[in-house]
Parts: structure tokens; C-alpha cells; sequence
């Protein structure tokens, strides 16, 4: 059969990227949330799910073994891989910020800042004309300031309240964060109808959502 694959991420986004599909009116077994499968397929709908990893979504997407993926903007951003982003599906909101301990300023010989998003964080004290040395942690960054290890760190803010918690304050604003749809560019190519279609209805789903 010929399917259209689609990069699922697990976690946070899983949920709401789902729901956003059944609003399109993709008809999807309920056993999806709870299972243990990574692949799952649906004959019915011919679409079949890959669930990757958040932060391996563009690499299925930008290989071509899965058509269509769902990724946060802040993992587009930090990979900057071949792939087309086709719908701001408007879900996981989030952003990225710099933070850090209170009233504090940078250290003006060997500023550090620690984060996940590596590239991001190069590319935003570029911009401010601020060279940093940029320590690559892979979870918990807020630890870093917090025993010495950085002077700021760049992550993803939602709520605030892992901040607040551990009495961290932020400091700028980086950029917005929703979750996208996006296209290997063969398949768009190939397979154009069939995700157009998809990308035009959750479109309208996503537009629905907003009203
Ligand atoms: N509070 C948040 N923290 C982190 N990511 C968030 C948040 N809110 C929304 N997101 C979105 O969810 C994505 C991360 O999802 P999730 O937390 O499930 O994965 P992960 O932390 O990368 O994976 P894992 O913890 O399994 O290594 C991000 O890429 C971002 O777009
Ligand atoms: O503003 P909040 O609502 O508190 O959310 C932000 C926190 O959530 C994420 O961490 P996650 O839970 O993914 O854990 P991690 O530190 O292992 O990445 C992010 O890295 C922040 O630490």
C-alpha cells in the first residue's frame, strides 16, 4: 500500500499533534497514546506513523524515510536541516530564553553559558556582538548557574516555573517555539496531492483551533 509516513515526536508534543490530526478528520486508533509500538499503521487513513525522538523528527524527515514530520521550531532552528516546513500547527507553545541567577551580569573575561541548543545560543550572542564559550549540557540546565558551571544558560521556557523554582531569573527573550509540519522535499515533490491535502486540512484545523 502506498502510505504516507509521518515522523511522530514522543513526549510532549505527541498528545496535541494527535488531537490536531483528528480535528483534521484523520480517523486514528485510540491505542496510539498508550503503545509501546514505534511504528503504527493505519490502512485505513494510508498513513503511517514513525514515533521518533523530538530532536530526530528532521533527521527521518530530511532522509526520506518518512514524508511528513511534526517538530518543535527551537529543533528546526538548531539543526537548519533540508526539509520544507509546511504549517505552523500551533501547538506546544514554549520559547527561548536566556536566564540566570539574579542581578547578575556576565563574567567579562570567559562568559559561559550552558544549553541544549548549542547553535541557537552561538547565533543569539553573535548577534549581540558577545563572544560566550557555550557549554552543551543535554537536560536540567538550569543546574548551571546554580553550581558555577555557567553565567546564563538559553532554554525553553513554558510555564517559568522550573525557573522559579530553582530562583532563576530570565533575562531575554530569544524567539517563539510552536511545533511544525514539515516535508521531505522529494516527497512534496512526488507525493504532492496526497500532502497538500494533509497540510491544507490541518490548515484549517489549526485555523479552527485559534477562532
Ligand atoms: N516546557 C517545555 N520544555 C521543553 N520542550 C517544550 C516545552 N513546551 C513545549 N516544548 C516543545 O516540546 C519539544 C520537546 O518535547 P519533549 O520534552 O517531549 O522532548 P525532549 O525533552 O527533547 O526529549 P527527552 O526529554 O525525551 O530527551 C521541544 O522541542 C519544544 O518544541
Ligand atoms: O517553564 P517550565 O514550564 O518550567 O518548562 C521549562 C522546563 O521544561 C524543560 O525541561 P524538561 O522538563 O524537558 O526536562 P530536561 O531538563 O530534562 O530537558 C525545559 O528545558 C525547562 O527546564
Amino acid at each position: 500500500m502506498d502510505f504516507l509516513t509521518i515522523a511522530m515526536p514522543k513526549g510532549r508534543i505527541f498528545e496535541e499533534a494527535l488531537e490536531l490530526l483528528a480535528a483534521a478528520g484523520y480517523q486514528l486508533p485510540e491505542e496510539m497514546e498508550d503503545s509501546r509500538k514505534l511504528i503504527v499503521e493505519v490502512p485505513e487513513e494510508k498513513l503511517r506513523f514513525i514515533l521518533a525522538k523530538p530532536m530526530d523528527v528532521p533527521v527521518y524527515v530530511e532522509h526520506g524515510v518518512a514524508d511528513l514530520g511534526v517538530a518543535g521550531k527551537d529543533v528546526l532552528l538548531e539543526q537548519q536541516r533540508s526539509v520544507m516546513e509546511l504549517v505552523d500547527l500551533k501547538i506546544s507553545y514554549c520559547y527561548m530564553a536566556t536566564a540566570g541567577l539574579p542581578d547578575t551580569k556576565m563574567n567579562d573575561v570567559a562568559p559561559r553559558v550552558a544549553t541544549k541548543y548549542p547553535s541557537i545560543a552561538t547565533s543569539f550572542y553573535k548577534e549581540k556582538g558577545e563572544q560566550v564559550e557555550i557549554i552543551e549540557l543535554n537536560g536540567s540546565i538550569e543546574l548551571a548557574p546554580m553550581i558555577g558551571l555557567a553565567d546564563r544558560i538559553v532554554d525553553i521556557v513554558s510555564t517559568g516555573r522550573t525557573l522559579k523554582e530553582n530562583g532563576l531569573v530570565e533575562y531575554e527573550k530569544i524567539v517563539d517555539i510552536t511545533s511544525r509540519l514539515i516535508a521531505n522535499p522529494v516527497s512534496y515533490r512526488i507525493k504532492q496531492q496526497r500532502i497538500r491535502e494533509m497540510a491544507k486540512r490541518l490548515r484549517e484545523a489549526v485555523e479552527a483551533e485559534v477562532e
